[in-house]
């Protein structure tokens, strides 16, 4: 079973169709990347799927379960995380402790049996730590712990964020251009922990311009322009694609960080 499915979901703006009929499974196991020119309908699919905005018509599937149109906080307890293009981190508290903020989206222990059940509260936020810190270590900020969130360098940030979303314990992460401001040695460094992250059995969906992670770290891409879904396949079909390369080389104003993408896509 497909763990999200997209069926003829479409989301209109009042006469612009950003998202127009697009129809894929995105399976359990492995990352799955959507790819596009600037304005394709990327970020506004992913605010579909994860509950931020209605869509116009379709459905989505989570794990069998029809989500459409369910609200965020409904569909993340579901297990659907989604991270931002701008980083949304509580900036006054330190590093640790915005990863126990995610850790406690799942934890049973909320304010009331915290008063009721003193004993079993603190074996959990006991737990909460040990998790925490597990996620610190995992994406490399373990050091760095007891800092405030607003001292790290914008790439730590970014990890910090990925390690909240991966502290619920999602079964799928919706990533929103992961890598967008990491330098060369941070991406590859992000590509080695999204690998991990699908490894250790949570479902990737990526949004992303740089094309180098998603051509090592996807398993399968989805390519979207003008709202519309134009190529699926692995890495080497789409990049191989007609279709993706007429749409690439037609992007009207390709970004900074698009424009070497959209190179290597169709020249790679
Ligand atoms: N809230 C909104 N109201 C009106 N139009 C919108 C809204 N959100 C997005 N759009 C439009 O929908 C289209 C798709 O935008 P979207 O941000 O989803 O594209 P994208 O592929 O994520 O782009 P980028 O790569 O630049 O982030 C664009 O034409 C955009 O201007």
């Amino acid at each position: 079973m497909s763990r999200l499915r997209l069926e003829g979901v479409t989301r209109r703006f009042g006469g612009l169709v950003a998202v127009d009929n697009v129809s894929f499974d995105v399976p359990a196991e492995g990352v799955t990347a959507v790819i596009g020119p600037n304005g394709a309908g990327k970020t506004t699919l992913f605010s579909l799927i994860s509950g931020f905005l209605p869509p116009s018509a379709g459905k989505i599937t989570f794990d069998g379960q029809d989500i459409t149109g369910h609200a965020p906080q409904s569909i993340a307890a579901r297990g659907l995380v989604r991270t931002f293009q701008l980083v949304k981190l509580f900036e006054d508290l330190s590093v640790l402790d915005n990863v126990k903020v995610g850790c406690h989206l799942h934890g049973k222990a909320g304010l009331f049996s915290a008063l009721l059940r003193p004993a079993s509260a603190r074996r959990e936020e006991a737990q909460v730590e040990a998790r925490a810190r597990d996620l610190l270590a995992f994406t490399g900020l373990a050091a760095l712990a007891d800092e405030p969130a607003s001292a790290l360098p914008y790439g730590r940030q970014r990890m910090l964020e990925l390690a909240r979303a991966m502290a619920a314990g999602p079964k799928l992460i919706l990533l929103d251009e992961p890598a967008a401001g990491l330098n060369a040695e941070e991406s590859a460094a992000l590509s080695r922990i999204i690998r991990r992250i699908a490894d250790d059995g949570t479902t990737v969906l990526l949004i992303e311009h740089d094309m180098t992670l998603v051509m090592n770290t996807a398993d399968r891409v989805v390519v979207v322009d003008f709202g519309r879904k134009i190529a699926q396949g692995t890495p080497a079909q789409v990049r191989a694609d007609p279709a993706v390369i007429a749409a690439y080389l037609g992007a009207p104003e390709p970004s900074d960080t698009e424009s070497p993408s959209a190179q290597e896509t169709a020249h790679g």
